[in-house]
């Protein structure tokens, strides 16, 4: 139980991944803060952490939204009496090749993907420093920001993206004892995943189901990831077992990649 007493911000969490850390940051005992674009699994989630014994708050946002996500961060501290824990989850993937990417599908996954994470780093570390304290900001890259993957160019992009975002606000704010990391999994088997599947069978002509198995076979450990395995490595760079750790990211995803 050593989040015993903090506070964590999750975006993305009422579903998949998000949901996951949501649960495994509240079984280590941290306060929980859900925020979603879609309000119409928050409170389920809510409910769950509640059964866990901590408390839960849910705040519907946008994290492309710089205003929305500051927001969230003070809902998030006047809700539970404190913000220790941010995790930039939130994301979306495109799938389609270089040939026929449009502008408004980079502009949609700039915003998300990159500038949310981008806002909920500023937003935590801006929270951490009026609070006078340290604090733990995770964010969510992907084995696609370690390796450009075909048909997931501009998510790839994204990705990387975090990456340098992550290495660039390690080094900012050291010294005011923040950390900055991210977590890269590889192949889980969330809705994401579900909508990989379907665009490569339409665009390719495979059958459904193809594609995702194509790449499970690919992980040295022989099984799909679950949000729990993700999860376990947020939940270790939320802690302090990690505070000499920054500005990394750190691929979990079976044995698929290796950097
Ligand atoms: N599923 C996978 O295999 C992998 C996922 N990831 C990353 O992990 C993160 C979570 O992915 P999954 O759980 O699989 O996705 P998912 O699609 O199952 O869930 C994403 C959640 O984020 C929310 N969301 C989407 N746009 C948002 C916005 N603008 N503001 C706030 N919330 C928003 C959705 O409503 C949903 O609840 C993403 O950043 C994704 O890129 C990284 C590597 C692999
Ligand atoms: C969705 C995603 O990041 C991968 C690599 O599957």
């Amino acid at each position: 139980m050593s989040l015993s007493g903090k506070v964590a911000l999750v975006t993305g969490a009422g579903q998949g991944i998000g949901r996951g850390i949501a649960l495994r940051l509240a079984r280590d005992g941290a306060d929980i803060a859900i925020v979603d674009i879609n309000g119409s699994n928050m409170e389920k989630v809510a409910g769950e952490v509640v059964a866990l014994g901590r408390k839960a708050t849910i705040f519907r946002a946008d994290v492309g939204d710089r205003a929305q996500v500051y927001a969230a961060v003070d809902h998030a501290e006047s809700a539970l009496g404190g913000f220790d824990v941010m995790i930039n989850n939130a994301g979306i993937a495109a799938i389609g090749p270089i040939a026929s990417v449009t502008q408004e599908e980079v502009d949609r996954l700039v915003r998300i993907n990159m500038e949310g994470v981008l806002w909920g780093i500023q937003a935590a570390a801006a929270k951490f420093k009026a609070r006078g304290q340290k604090g733990k900001i995770v964010s969510a890259s992907s084995v696609a920001g370690h390796d450009g993957f075909a048909m997931l160019g501009i998510y790839s992009a994204t990705k990387f993206a975090v990456r340098g975002l992550t290495q660039a606000a390690a080094r900012e704010y050291a010294s005011d004892g923040i950390t900055v990391n991210a977590y890269c999994p590889g192949i889980v088997g969330t809705d994401m995943w579900v909508t990989i599947d379907r665009r490569f069978s339409e665009l390719t002509g495979v059958p459904l189901g193809a594609t995702y198995a194509k790449y499970v076979e690919g992980i040295a450990l022989g099984r799909p990831e679950t949000p729990d395995d993700v999860a376990a490595l947020v939940s270790f760079l939320a802690q302090t077992d990690s505070d000499y750790i920054t500005g990394q990211s750190i691929i979990t995803d079976g044995g698929l990649v290796y950097r």
